[in-house]
């Protein structure tokens, strides 16, 4: 054999077994490989989005949701992408001059254009959804609220999004869909995990839903929810006139008992304010709401001085007598002759009882009794030290987060009967995974039928699993046939002898 010859012998491309099962081997490799590829390539994702205004007594909120186009149904899937702050005051404060209240809208829908890709618009859902200032405005003055309502109804039509109506929310659709977006969030319905109870304090307002463990003796406090395969009967109550802003009117009209002649020179010694806190205020301003008693003409244009004394046992006193325990038609209540079941349960606070608490840095570290102690230290504070130290902090937040404060523990030691335990339980929360806890959220799942009544089939595997197995049997598979061919690939010729 000539050396030609021998190279040509000894190469093993020549061999096509050989050749064959490389060849299976690369092509193997590279289909995995252009899978992979393809798999884990950020595909481009397609988001559907929402759109909700929270009208509250103070303020109101654009909030932007986003969810992944395909994975509607998918609890957890909705996030909040972008929360807008409307400059100016709640909408039922534009009573007098409605056309601005829809005005005031314009700068956050402006930017939720500018956010919101533009073939999504048409499809994009807007809700407005308003509560207890503009329930009290309605009580006050029917056309009044009407107008305010039309006026934002008319700023939100003439933008490029699917106008879905602007109404005043009851206060039980308030707890309920609050209860919702913490759970929701939580990933409490998809687990089928407990769920937590809902607190929201507002101005105006404020809510407690939870899942009793005794049946609900009023039918206007129970709500049900079949989410996810699950029931869900709901305890809920929203008592108006008790959210933070308002609940300080009726302190302040306990406090001041004015009489048929009051002079000009009422003074109110107020232990819920700071030492030094020395401030003219017209009584206008406190008895403008349908929460308190009516002014006569003469009263209304009559001023007071408000002066803090900073004693924080006089003012808890004071301020559990804005619940009113003496009367109860069911087994038991919490205030003002309305049932509520013992609590059960953790419990989420936002809005309102996080500001102020996170202000006073009360954590769910800090026991009842701390939490009281680091009040009554806030409400001993000199005025004007307090001005000092927190120079940034609006004013009137400043001079009321003793009354705040105070009114928390208050409303759910003495107002929800919780026990110090129950308090343990209770967290002080402003987002759960960057999505601001509130009504909102809840709202828009409901409406849009978002979270479905039944839990969906599950496939067997889930998807990346799915492809991972397919990808090691296809590849068992090649390995097979090469094999085969190789060992039933009979020996012959004279090369194959020469290899051995
Ligand atoms: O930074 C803050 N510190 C203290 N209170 C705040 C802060 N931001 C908002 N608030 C208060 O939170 C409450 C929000 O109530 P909202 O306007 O939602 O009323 P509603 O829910 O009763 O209709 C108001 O009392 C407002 O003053
Ligand atoms: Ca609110």
């Amino acid at each position: 054999m000539d050396e030609q010859q021998e190279m040509k012998v000894k190469n093993p491309w020549h061999r096509p077994h050989i050749f064959l099962a490389t060849a299976g081997i690369a092509a193997a490799i590279i289909i995995m490989v252009a899978i992979a590829v393809v798999q884990n390539k950020p595909l481009q994702q397609k988001y559907k989005y929402g759109i909700v205004l929270d009208a509250g007594s103070s303020h109101t909120s654009v909030y932007i949701y986003e969810w992944p186009a395909e994975k509607e149904n998918n609890t957890g899937m909705v996030k909040q992408k972008q929360a807008c702050s409307v400059k100016g005051p709640g909408i039922s404060s534009y009573s007098k001059t409605p056309e601005k209240a829809g005005e005031s809208l314009k700068e956050c829908m402006d930017n939720a254009t500018k956010t919101i890709p533009k073939h999504r618009h048409p499809e994009t859902p807007v809700y407005l959804g308003a509560t207890a200032g503009m329930r009290l405005l309605k009580m006050e003055n029917d056309v009044d609220s009407k107008k305010v309502l039309a006026s934002v109804e008319k700023s939100l039509q003439t933008y490029p999004f699917s106008y879905q109506g602007a109404r005043i929310i009851t206060g039980q659709e308030e707890g309920a869909f609050g209860w919702i977006t913490v759970n929701y969030l939580s990933e409490n319905f998809r687990k089928a995990s407990r769920t937590v109870g809902a607190l929201d304090l507002g101005g105006a307002s404020t809510q407690i839903t939870f899942v009793p463990g005794q049946q609900v003796e009023s039918s206007d406090n129970s709500i049900d929810f079949r989410l996810y395969g699950n029931d869900y009967h709901l305890y809920t109550h929203s008592f108006l006139c008790y959210g933070k802003d308002q609940v300080l009117k009726l302190y302040l009209e306990q406090q001041i008992q004015p009489n048929a002649d009051m002079t000009d020179n009422i003074i109110l010694e107020d232990p819920c304010f700071h030492p030094g806190y020395n401030i003219i205020k017209s009584f206008q301003s406190v008895f403008d709401s349908p929460c308190v008693k009516n002014l006569t003409n003469s009263q209304k244009g009559q001023n007071f001085t408000h002066r803090g004394i900073g004693n924080w046992n006089k003012c808890n006193q004071a301020i559990k007598e804005v619940f009113n325990t003496s009367h109860c038609r069911y087994s038991r209540c919490s205030f003002n002759d309305v049932f509520q079941p013992p609590v059960t349960g953790r419990f989420g606070a936002f809005s309102a009882y996080f500001f102020v608490m996170d202000f006073l840095n009360v954590t769910p570290d800090h026991s009842l009794d701390e939490a009281k102690k680091i009040l009554e230290a806030y409400c001993t504070t000199p005025w004007g030290t307090l001005k000092q130290k927190h120079r940034k902090v609006k004013e009137k937040y400043l001079a009321e987060y003793c009354f705040s404060g105070t009114y928390i523990v208050s409303l759910l030691e003495d107002g929800y009967k919780f026990t110090t335990n129950d308090w343990k339980n209770t967290e002080f929360i402003k987002t759960i995974k960057n999505s601001e806890a509130g009504w909102t959220l809840g709202y828009m799942l409901n409406l849009t039928n978002m979270i479905p009544a039944e839990a969906p089939d599950t496939p067997l595997l889930p998807y990346g699993g799915y492809v991972s197995l397919m990808l090691v049997l296809s590849f068992l598979i090649i390995v097979c046939i090469i094999l085969g061919c190789i060992f039933f690939r009979r020996p012959s010729g004279p090369a194959h002898k020469e290899i051995i």
